[in-house]
């Protein structure tokens, strides 16, 4: 097998006592579109920024393939959007590109209109569309995109999500993303981690999707990803509604876990079903 563009192993990590990053094992491999999904607060930008070399770990190791570049779009813009710039000149910060690479860039985006628009009048859309033509400027081995469809509508996003597949086509590069439209997800990606400070389960979206850890962590929203309505319950809850066993770290963060109410037993839930139902028609 050939080596990893960027494998990590073992990594750890603690922000004020609290374990982010436990004992991590991860690779992603040349050409392959892999997606890490977990809750607010799970880790998953610290992990990626672990694996790029912009965070440090305190145990475990990274290994970057020799002269691997990477396209890194960030969760948060760290321009100024009330600064006048236009796009044209966006495109130019932080390493210089010829115009016609620019406007190349853009086109491969789908986003050649925008060229000399000002960067803050850009819709969401249109935004990550920059950002991601930014990141192919560099003509990456790896794209790495956290969250790349934040500020964009339902529609957009699975445009989006076309999109990257294409580029990966087009490019050969590979994919490492954090995101949090399951359904479009399991549609668009080769391989899935789902992670909540350690990695709970990994690999196909097929594989993933059976995973109990993974139900467990999206209650009613992994049966919309999957399509039909199946929910089995292999952890319990505490009183305040944390839960208890299966994948979920007693956090006191939000686990996107729908329930209000105590269910310590395995059993289908009727209620949820219309919920996600409803979720898939509207
Ligand atoms: N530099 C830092 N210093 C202290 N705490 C941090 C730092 N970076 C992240 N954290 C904390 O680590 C935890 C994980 O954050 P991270 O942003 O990696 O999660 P995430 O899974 O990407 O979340 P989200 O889905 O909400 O973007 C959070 O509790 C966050 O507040």
């Amino acid at each position: 097998m050939t080596a990893p563009l960027i494998e990590g192993q073992d990594l750890t990590l603690s922000f004020g006592g609290e374990a982010v990053l436990d004992h991590v094992s991860l690779a992603i491999f040349a050409g392959e579109i892999m997606t890490l999904i977990g809750p607010n607060g799970a880790g998953k930008s610290t992990l990626v920024k672990a694996l790029l070399g912009l965070q440090a770990v305190e145990g475990g190791r990274v290994t970057r393939k020799p002269g691997l570049r990477v396209g890194y779009v960030p969760q948060k813009l760290a321009i100024d959007r009330v600064l006048p710039m236009t796009v044209k000149r966006f495109l130019n910060l932080t390493h210089h590109a010829s115009l016609s690479d620019r406007v190349d860039a853009l086109k491969q985006v789908g986003a050649s209109h925008v060229l000399n628009s000002q960067i803050g009048d850009l819709s969401g859309g249109e935004t990550q569309r920059v950002m991601l033509a930014r990141a192919l400027l560099r003509k990456p081995d790896l794209l790495v995109l956290d969250e790349p469809t934040q500020g964009v509508d339902v529609a957009g996003q699975a445009d989006l999500y076309r999109l990257i597949e294409t580029i990966r086509k087009e490019q050969g590069c590979a994919v490492l993303m954090i995101s949090h439209d399951l359904h479009l997800v399991m549609a668009k990606t080769d391989k899935v981690v789902c992670f909540n400070r350690h990695v709970c389960c990994s690999g196909l979206p097929e594989t993933v999707r059976q995973h109990p850890e993974y139900r467990s962590l999206f209650g009613y929203r992994a049966a919309d990803a999957i399509g039909i309505y199946h929910h089995e319950h292999d952890h319990e809850h505490d009183l305040s509604g944390q839960v208890v066993g299966g994948c979920g770290h007693d956090h006191s963060h939000d686990h996107n876990h729908d329930h209000g109410h105590d269910h310590s037993h395995s059993h289908h839930h009727d209620h949820d079903a219309s919920r996600a139902k409803e979720h898939l028609n509207g």
